[in-house]
């Protein structure tokens, strides 16, 4: 099968559970529809994604990713800037906002898409301390500007939810959903 992804989490997570692949990226258009609600917005990311690899390759399976985070109904994607940045982390600080992940997998005609979503809840953060974790570099490339999985865990209260959904793919689901595709998963194979 194939990952339809750059990033490094996503490729490390599928690994975790057992799964064979190659990764071949696909650059798209990430901008939301007007009025798109937040998970329409996700599965069709992830949708958009798996497609475009799967139209080169229609014999494979080929899975693409999404993940946004949700606060007061906005959907927040990677910063543009570290202005950007503190100010999302700043928005973000003692409150509980949701990240959404949407999964798809596509093989020729046949497609599906998931979403699953986990609340974070952070502590109270100190514009010092944002400004910090912002100068560390580690939430340019996030989705809401902070990673669980590094220096951002310490950020955390709490969460709700799948884990690996909130790094960037949630696994319970993917297993799930790969398996209806037949690409073996460690508990289906032997290692
Ligand atoms: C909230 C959060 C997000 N993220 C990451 C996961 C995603 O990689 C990124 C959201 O951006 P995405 O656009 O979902 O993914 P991507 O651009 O990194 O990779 P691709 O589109 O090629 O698949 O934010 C973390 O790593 N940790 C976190 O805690």
């Amino acid at each position: 099968m194939i990952l339809a992804s750059s990033s490094p989490r996503r490729r490390e997570l599928l690994t975790q559970i057992g799964v064979h692949f190659r990764i071949q990226a696909a650059d798209i258009d990430e901008t939301p529809l007007a009025d798109e609600g937040a998970v329409a917005y996700v599965e069709r990311m992830a949708l958009e994604k798996a497609r475009k690899v799967a139209e080169e390759h229609p014999q494979e399976v080929v899975l693409g990713s999404d993940t946004s985070v949700i606060f007061s109904g906005e959907i927040l994607g990677k910063p543009v800037n570290n202005r950007e940045a503190e100010e999302t982390l700043q928005r973000l600080s003692g409150q509980t906002h949701q990240v959404l992940s949407a999964v798809a997998v596509v093989k020729g005609d046949r497609e599906k898409v998931i979403s699953v979503a986990t609340e974070v809840t952070f502590r109270s953060l100190s514009d010092e301390e944002i400004a910090r974790y912002v100068a560390t570099g580690e939430p340019a490339d996030k989705a809401g500007s902070y990673g669980i999985q590094g220096m951002g865990a310490i950020l955390v209260a709490g969460i709700s939810g799948s884990y690996s959904n909130v790094v960037g793919l949630p696994l319970t689901e993917t297993a799930a959903l790969l398996n209806e595709f037949d690409v073996p998963v460690w508990h289906t194979e032997e290692l």
